[in-house]
Protein backbone atom coordinates (compact mmCIF):
# COMPACT_ATOMS: atom_id res chain seq x y z
CA UNK A 1 0.00 0.00 0.00
CA UNK A 2 0.98 3.62 -0.92
CA UNK A 3 2.06 4.65 2.53
CA UNK A 4 1.47 8.44 3.28
CA UNK A 5 3.88 9.96 5.70
CA UNK A 6 1.74 12.30 6.48
CA UNK A 7 -0.06 10.21 8.59
CA UNK A 8 3.28 8.54 10.12
CA UNK A 9 4.21 12.18 11.54
CA UNK A 10 0.15 12.82 12.20
CA UNK A 11 -0.24 14.64 15.95
CA UNK A 12 -2.15 11.52 17.15
CA UNK A 13 0.79 9.54 16.29
CA UNK A 14 3.99 11.31 16.74
CA UNK A 15 4.89 7.94 18.88
CA UNK A 16 7.46 5.42 16.83
CA UNK A 17 5.14 3.44 13.71
CA UNK A 18 5.88 0.59 15.90
CA UNK A 19 6.85 -0.07 19.66
CA UNK A 20 10.61 -1.19 19.58
CA UNK A 21 10.98 -4.65 19.25
CA UNK A 22 6.81 -5.01 18.33
CA UNK A 23 6.53 -8.27 16.06
CA UNK A 24 2.69 -8.24 15.97
CA UNK A 25 1.52 -4.58 15.62
CA UNK A 26 -2.18 -3.58 14.44
CA UNK A 27 -3.52 -2.13 12.26
CA UNK A 28 -2.34 -3.83 8.89
CA UNK A 29 -3.40 -4.30 5.00
CA UNK A 30 -5.46 -7.49 4.79
CA UNK A 31 -4.55 -8.77 1.21
CA UNK A 32 -6.82 -10.89 0.40
CA UNK A 33 -5.24 -13.22 -1.82
CA UNK A 34 -2.77 -13.99 1.08
CA UNK A 35 -4.88 -15.34 3.27
CA UNK A 36 -4.92 -18.40 4.40
CA UNK A 37 -8.68 -20.71 4.10
CA UNK A 38 -8.74 -22.18 7.95
CA UNK A 39 -11.30 -24.93 8.12
CA UNK A 40 -10.76 -25.50 11.54
CA UNK A 41 -11.91 -22.32 12.64
CA UNK A 42 -15.39 -22.24 14.19
CA UNK A 43 -18.39 -19.99 13.57
CA UNK A 44 -18.43 -16.90 15.69
CA UNK A 45 -21.17 -16.91 18.46
CA UNK A 46 -21.91 -13.80 19.79
CA UNK A 47 -24.48 -13.10 22.77
CA UNK A 48 -24.84 -9.41 24.49
CA UNK A 49 -27.23 -8.37 27.10
CA UNK A 50 -28.20 -5.10 26.61
CA UNK A 51 -28.83 -3.95 29.87
CA UNK A 52 -24.81 -4.55 30.30
CA UNK A 53 -24.65 -1.34 28.60
CA UNK A 54 -23.41 1.23 30.42
CA UNK A 55 -22.60 4.65 29.35
CA UNK A 56 -20.91 6.41 26.39
CA UNK A 57 -17.87 8.98 26.67
CA UNK A 58 -15.28 10.83 25.04
CA UNK A 59 -12.20 9.84 26.12
CA UNK A 60 -10.24 11.96 23.76
CA UNK A 61 -8.88 9.41 21.11
CA UNK A 62 -12.75 8.11 19.89
CA UNK A 63 -16.08 7.53 22.08
CA UNK A 64 -16.54 4.58 23.42
CA UNK A 65 -19.77 2.78 24.42
CA UNK A 66 -19.22 1.15 28.01
CA UNK A 67 -20.71 -2.68 29.36
CA UNK A 68 -20.62 -3.87 33.00
CA UNK A 69 -17.95 -6.58 32.41
CA UNK A 70 -18.41 -7.95 35.96
CA UNK A 71 -20.29 -11.50 34.88
CA UNK A 72 -20.49 -13.13 31.80
CA UNK A 73 -23.75 -11.94 30.48
CA UNK A 74 -22.23 -10.51 27.16
CA UNK A 75 -19.43 -12.62 25.52
CA UNK A 76 -17.78 -14.02 22.56
CA UNK A 77 -17.36 -17.53 22.06
CA UNK A 78 -16.12 -19.76 19.30
CA UNK A 79 -14.00 -18.45 15.82
CA UNK A 80 -10.61 -18.44 16.71
CA UNK A 81 -10.69 -18.05 20.28
CA UNK A 82 -9.86 -21.03 23.13
CA UNK A 83 -12.52 -19.57 25.69
CA UNK A 84 -14.94 -17.17 26.23
CA UNK A 85 -14.40 -13.37 26.16
CA UNK A 86 -16.34 -10.86 27.92
CA UNK A 87 -17.27 -7.51 26.44
CA UNK A 88 -15.73 -4.22 27.62
CA UNK A 89 -16.37 -1.78 25.16
CA UNK A 90 -17.04 -0.16 21.54
CA UNK A 91 -15.73 2.51 19.75
CA UNK A 92 -15.23 3.71 16.14
CA UNK A 93 -11.84 5.07 13.60
CA UNK A 94 -12.58 7.25 11.27
CA UNK A 95 -11.62 9.90 8.91
CA UNK A 96 -12.24 13.68 7.86
CA UNK A 97 -13.75 12.67 4.33
CA UNK A 98 -15.23 9.38 3.44
CA UNK A 99 -11.64 8.39 1.48
CA UNK A 100 -10.55 7.13 4.56
CA UNK A 101 -10.65 6.64 8.22
CA UNK A 102 -10.75 2.60 9.17
CA UNK A 103 -7.42 1.12 10.75
CA UNK A 104 -7.57 -2.27 8.79
CA UNK A 105 -7.29 -1.95 4.72
CA UNK A 106 -8.27 -4.74 2.58
CA UNK A 107 -6.26 -5.11 -0.35
CA UNK A 108 -4.68 -1.25 0.69
CA UNK A 109 -8.78 0.31 0.43
CA UNK A 110 -9.88 2.03 3.30
CA UNK A 111 -13.03 2.25 4.23
CA UNK A 112 -14.35 5.74 5.63
CA UNK A 113 -14.85 4.48 9.09
CA UNK A 114 -14.34 0.79 11.15
CA UNK A 115 -16.03 -0.41 14.80
CA UNK A 116 -13.99 -2.11 17.50
CA UNK A 117 -15.91 -4.36 19.87
CA UNK A 118 -13.34 -4.98 22.64
CA UNK A 119 -13.53 -8.38 24.81
CA UNK A 120 -11.13 -9.84 27.59
CA UNK A 121 -10.48 -12.99 28.91
CA UNK A 122 -12.02 -13.25 32.10
CA UNK A 123 -11.44 -17.39 32.15
CA UNK A 124 -7.94 -16.68 31.71
CA UNK A 125 -7.06 -13.17 34.06
CA UNK A 126 -9.00 -11.42 37.35
CA UNK A 127 -9.25 -7.73 35.20
CA UNK A 128 -9.42 -6.72 31.89
CA UNK A 129 -6.10 -4.21 32.94
CA UNK A 130 -4.15 -7.97 33.33
CA UNK A 131 -5.44 -9.36 30.10
CA UNK A 132 -4.06 -6.13 28.88
CA UNK A 133 -0.25 -7.21 29.06
CA UNK A 134 -1.65 -11.27 27.65
CA UNK A 135 -0.75 -12.38 24.18
CA UNK A 136 -4.50 -14.34 24.46
CA UNK A 137 -5.83 -11.42 26.76
CA UNK A 138 -8.14 -9.58 24.44
CA UNK A 139 -10.08 -10.49 21.72
CA UNK A 140 -11.29 -6.89 19.14
CA UNK A 141 -14.25 -7.56 16.34
CA UNK A 142 -13.44 -5.08 13.40
CA UNK A 143 -16.46 -4.46 11.26
CA UNK A 144 -15.93 -1.84 8.36
CA UNK A 145 -18.71 1.04 7.81
CA UNK A 146 -18.99 1.99 4.04
CA UNK A 147 -21.55 4.80 2.94
CA UNK A 148 -24.82 3.80 1.90
CA UNK A 149 -28.15 3.22 3.50
CA UNK A 150 -28.59 4.86 7.06
CA UNK A 151 -28.41 2.41 9.30
CA UNK A 152 -31.26 2.23 12.15
CA UNK A 153 -28.70 0.75 15.10
CA UNK A 154 -26.00 3.48 14.96
CA UNK A 155 -28.66 6.33 15.05
CA UNK A 156 -29.50 5.42 18.54
CA UNK A 157 -25.72 6.32 19.18
CA UNK A 158 -25.80 9.18 17.02
CA UNK A 159 -28.43 10.77 18.82
CA UNK A 160 -26.34 10.73 22.03
CA UNK A 161 -23.20 12.19 20.33
CA UNK A 162 -24.04 15.87 21.31
CA UNK A 163 -23.73 15.07 24.38
CA UNK A 164 -20.39 14.07 24.36
CA UNK A 165 -18.73 16.63 21.87
CA UNK A 166 -15.58 17.33 24.63
CA UNK A 167 -12.96 15.03 25.84
CA UNK A 168 -13.84 13.89 29.21
CA UNK A 169 -17.86 14.33 28.61
CA UNK A 170 -19.95 10.69 29.61
CA UNK A 171 -23.58 10.57 29.55
CA UNK A 172 -25.69 7.15 31.07
CA UNK A 173 -26.68 5.51 27.44
CA UNK A 174 -28.64 1.58 28.26
CA UNK A 175 -30.46 -0.78 26.90
CA UNK A 176 -28.48 -0.87 23.52
CA UNK A 177 -27.28 -4.22 21.69
CA UNK A 178 -24.43 -4.17 19.88
CA UNK A 179 -24.89 -7.19 18.23
CA UNK A 180 -26.79 -4.94 15.52
CA UNK A 181 -24.06 -3.23 14.53
CA UNK A 182 -22.89 -6.86 13.31
CA UNK A 183 -23.09 -7.88 9.81
CA UNK A 184 -25.12 -11.49 9.52
CA UNK A 185 -22.59 -12.75 7.01
CA UNK A 186 -20.74 -15.45 9.48
CA UNK A 187 -17.17 -14.65 7.36
CA UNK A 188 -14.39 -13.10 9.01
CA UNK A 189 -10.53 -12.82 8.69
CA UNK A 190 -8.17 -13.21 12.06
CA UNK A 191 -4.89 -12.88 13.04
CA UNK A 192 -2.41 -11.80 16.03
CA UNK A 193 -2.44 -8.02 17.12
CA UNK A 194 -2.30 -5.25 19.23
CA UNK A 195 -4.03 -2.27 20.46
CA UNK A 196 -4.08 0.79 18.32
CA UNK A 197 -3.79 3.06 20.47
CA UNK A 198 -1.43 2.97 23.68
CA UNK A 199 -0.72 0.93 25.09
CA UNK A 200 0.14 -0.93 21.85
CA UNK A 201 0.20 -4.27 23.75
CA UNK A 202 0.11 -7.01 21.98
CA UNK A 203 -2.52 -8.91 23.49
CA UNK A 204 -5.21 -8.63 20.77
CA UNK A 205 -6.36 -11.56 18.84
CA UNK A 206 -7.98 -9.76 15.54
CA UNK A 207 -11.53 -10.51 14.53
CA UNK A 208 -12.16 -8.78 11.58
CA UNK A 209 -15.35 -9.51 9.32
CA UNK A 210 -15.70 -9.28 5.42
CA UNK A 211 -18.80 -7.41 5.09
CA UNK A 212 -18.75 -4.12 6.27
CA UNK A 213 -22.36 -2.47 7.53
CA UNK A 214 -23.63 0.63 5.58
CA UNK A 215 -23.97 3.85 7.36
CA UNK A 216 -25.31 7.44 5.59
CA UNK A 217 -23.07 10.81 5.23
CA UNK A 218 -25.60 12.16 7.89
CA UNK A 219 -24.19 9.77 10.38
CA UNK A 220 -20.32 9.91 9.46
CA UNK A 221 -20.75 13.40 9.60
CA UNK A 222 -21.86 13.20 12.91
CA UNK A 223 -18.91 11.26 14.20
CA UNK A 224 -17.08 14.13 13.04
CA UNK A 225 -18.46 16.95 14.81
CA UNK A 226 -16.93 15.19 18.07
CA UNK A 227 -14.04 17.12 19.27
CA UNK A 228 -10.04 15.63 20.39
CA UNK A 229 -10.41 18.97 22.97
CA UNK A 230 -11.89 19.30 26.63
CA UNK A 231 -14.49 22.15 26.72
CA UNK A 232 -12.52 25.50 27.46
CA UNK A 233 -9.84 24.23 25.04
CA UNK A 234 -9.07 25.45 21.53
CA UNK A 235 -11.71 23.45 19.43
CA UNK A 236 -10.17 20.04 17.14
CA UNK A 237 -12.25 18.27 15.89
CA UNK A 238 -12.19 14.44 16.48
CA UNK A 239 -11.01 12.74 12.64
CA UNK A 240 -8.73 10.76 11.43
CA UNK A 241 -8.19 8.97 14.11
CA UNK A 242 -6.86 6.04 12.75
CA UNK A 243 -3.43 4.68 13.01
CA UNK A 244 -1.15 4.28 10.61
CA UNK A 245 -0.72 0.58 8.93
CA UNK A 246 1.74 -1.94 10.60
CA UNK A 247 4.18 -4.32 9.12
CA UNK A 248 2.35 -7.74 8.51
CA UNK A 249 5.83 -9.24 9.77
CA UNK A 250 6.04 -13.13 10.68
CA UNK A 251 2.18 -13.48 10.50
CA UNK A 252 -0.51 -14.90 8.56
CA UNK A 253 -3.96 -13.96 8.16
CA UNK A 254 -6.56 -16.68 8.36
CA UNK A 255 -10.02 -16.50 6.33
CA UNK A 256 -12.85 -18.51 8.05
CA UNK A 257 -14.07 -18.72 4.21
CA UNK A 258 -13.24 -19.97 0.99
N1 LIG B 1 -4.19 -0.43 32.98
C1 LIG B 1 -4.93 -0.24 31.83
N2 LIG B 1 -6.22 0.13 31.76
N3 LIG B 1 -6.71 0.24 30.50
C2 LIG B 1 -5.82 -0.03 29.59
S1 LIG B 1 -6.06 0.01 27.96
C3 LIG B 1 -7.76 0.63 27.81
C4 LIG B 1 -8.33 0.19 26.46
O1 LIG B 1 -9.38 -0.35 26.38
N4 LIG B 1 -7.50 0.44 25.43
C5 LIG B 1 -7.76 0.10 24.08
C6 LIG B 1 -6.92 0.68 23.13
C7 LIG B 1 -7.10 0.37 21.76
C8 LIG B 1 -8.08 -0.52 21.39
S2 LIG B 1 -8.27 -0.92 19.70
N5 LIG B 1 -8.33 0.40 18.86
O2 LIG B 1 -9.50 -1.67 19.58
O3 LIG B 1 -7.06 -1.62 19.33
C9 LIG B 1 -8.90 -1.11 22.34
C10 LIG B 1 -8.74 -0.80 23.69
S3 LIG B 1 -4.33 -0.46 30.25
ZN1 LIG C 1 -10.08 0.77 17.97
Amino acid sequence: CSYRLRDALHPLWQSPLAIPGGTRQSPINIQWRDSVYDPFLKPLKIAYDPTTCLHIWNNGYSFLVEFDDSTDRSIIVGGPLKNQYRLKQFHFHWGAINDWGSEHTVDCKFYPAELHLVHWNAVEYPSFEEAVMEGNGLAVIGVFLKLGARHKGLQTLVDALPAVRHKDTVIEFDDFDPSCLIPSCPDYWTYAGSLTTPPLTESVTWIIKKKPIEVDEDQLEAFRTLLFTSDGEEERRMVDNFRPLQPLMNRTVRSSFR
